[in-house]
């Protein structure tokens, strides 16, 4: 009954939001028209109240979702405008990739505590995304209780690594780092690790699992890769990885930058024009809601041929060099760019390269679903990537 009110209410304030996101366009569409030679973008201006949202969901749950684009824009053209609302919860397939973050950013060890935040902070994601009534019931109201239960066991961690006098040791992870920075009160450390936590979560681990599951349909590329790996397995005795074998990583490189190219998670960003913006020779008013969609740069046939197949040797090309520089290329950004460029991007490519190193090195394995990929609620397969995993044959002999 609960939850029959909740979707009642959700539905409600949904409907609410639409109207008034609608009568801003508007007002802001009429303010903005006419005032000389400046004009709207083209493309569709979308429907009253439901805006693309239907076109919008078909084409994100599908594994293609620049579609949305493609349908939207009539004539080429790197921007396209539209009202969006959408509300939407995230799927919880992501423990392992919080207890790392918990573990790194505050240096518990503790596998209770562990699990314990992994779960708040689990609490706190899906509710970010959620209609935001803040009553209990309400997915909204469950997070922002698990948000303060957090702060306040961040704010315990601080007086007791302060108490200790135990921020300069090694092992209490980046909240140990912050507080070495004596300048920044509590609240905003506080702030800012839930943000990286929110942040660094899901992203690395999605997109290594779409590495796998890109070399899996790729039997060449997988075998490119193991070599690359084995090679610099055997150059170390003690088999762990220098930056100097990390630098020495052309085609894993390639890899994961094909990944993040057919894979990147981020498929577009969200901005809002806070006034009106001129480019070119339209005007997009202040209001509006600007939507990068980056993945249908990333997969535009007329920038990458073949643009839809995982080829990681497109990467080696001379040709490509310069589209491939992910801090600056208007063609490839899987990071984003500008002002909010990803702080975690080469901390990322990093985790990837040396997951798959440790992955190609020590295990084989069969994929036993088929799957596919899909962009709502979130990045994912749509199987989960059931696959069955052994120990490589030389690993066995090691033993
Ligand atoms: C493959 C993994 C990752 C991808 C594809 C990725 C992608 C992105 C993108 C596209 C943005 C820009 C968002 C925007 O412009 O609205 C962003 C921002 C951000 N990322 Fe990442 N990210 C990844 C990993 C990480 C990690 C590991 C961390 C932290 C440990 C992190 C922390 C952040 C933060 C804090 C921001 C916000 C920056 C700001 O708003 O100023 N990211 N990320």
């Amino acid at each position: 009954m609960g939850e029959k009110c909740a979707t009642i209410f959700s539905f409600m304030l949904a409907t609410l939001l639409f109207i008034a996101i609608l009568a801003k366009f508007v007002q802001n569409k009429k303010k903005n028209f006419g005032k000389g030679a400046s004009k709207f973008p083209p493309g569709r201006r979308s429907w009253p109240l439901i805006g693309d949202s239907f076109s919008w969901y078909s084409a994100v749950a599908s594994s293609h979702p620049p579609r949305f684009v493609e349908d939207q824009v009539k004539r080429p053209s790197t921007i396209s405008t539209t009202i969006k609302s959408f509300f939407f919860k995230m799927f919880a397939e992501r423990q392992v990739a919080i207890n790392l973050m918990v573990n790194q950013l505050f240096g518990v060890s503790s596998e209770s505590e562990i699990n314990k935040m992994a779960q708040l902070f689990s609490d706190f994601v899906d509710g970010c995304l959620s209609v935001p009534i803040k009553m209990p019931g309400f997915t909204y109201y469950t997070a922002m209780q698990a948000r303060e239960t957090i702060i306040s066991k961040i704010n315990k961690t601080i007086v007791e690594i302060r108490r200790r006098e135990a921020a300069t040791e090694v092992g209490n992870g980046v909240l140990g780092r912050l507080l070495e920075e004596e300048s920044l009160p509590d609240d905003a450390i506080a702030d800012f690790m839930i943000n990286l936590l929110f942040a660094g979560n899901e992203t690395t681990a999605k997109t290594i699992l779409f590495a796998v599951y890109f070399l899996t349909q790729c039997p060449k590329a997988l075998m490119q890769l193991t070599e690359e790996q084995d090679s610099l397995r055997s150059s170390s005795d003690d088999h762990m990885l220098t930056w100097q074998d990390y630098k020495a990583m052309p085609f894993t490189q390639c890899v994961i930058d094909e990944t993040l190219r057919v894979g990147g998670i981020a498929i577009w960003l969200m901005r809002e024009a806070k006034e009106d913006v001129e480019y070119q020779d339209y005007v997009i008013p202040k209001g509006c809601f600007v939507v990068p969609f980056l993945s249908a740069v990333h997969l535009d046939e007329n920038l990458y041929k073949g643009a839809l197949s995982f080829n990681p040797w497109r990467w080696m090309d001379p040709e490509n060099q310069e589209k491939r520089n992910w801090r600056s290329s208007p063609f490839y950004a899987p990071f984003g760019g500008g002002a909010r460029f990803c702080p975690g991007a080469e901390l990322a490519r990093l985790q990837i390269a040396l997951f798959l190193h440790y992955f190609v090195t020590r295990y084989r394995w069969t994929q036993i679903k088929e799957d596919q990929m899909s962009f709502f609620p979130s990045a994912r397969l749509v199987n989960g990537f059931q696959i069955r995993i052994n120990k490589r044959l030389d690993e066995l002999k090691m033993q």
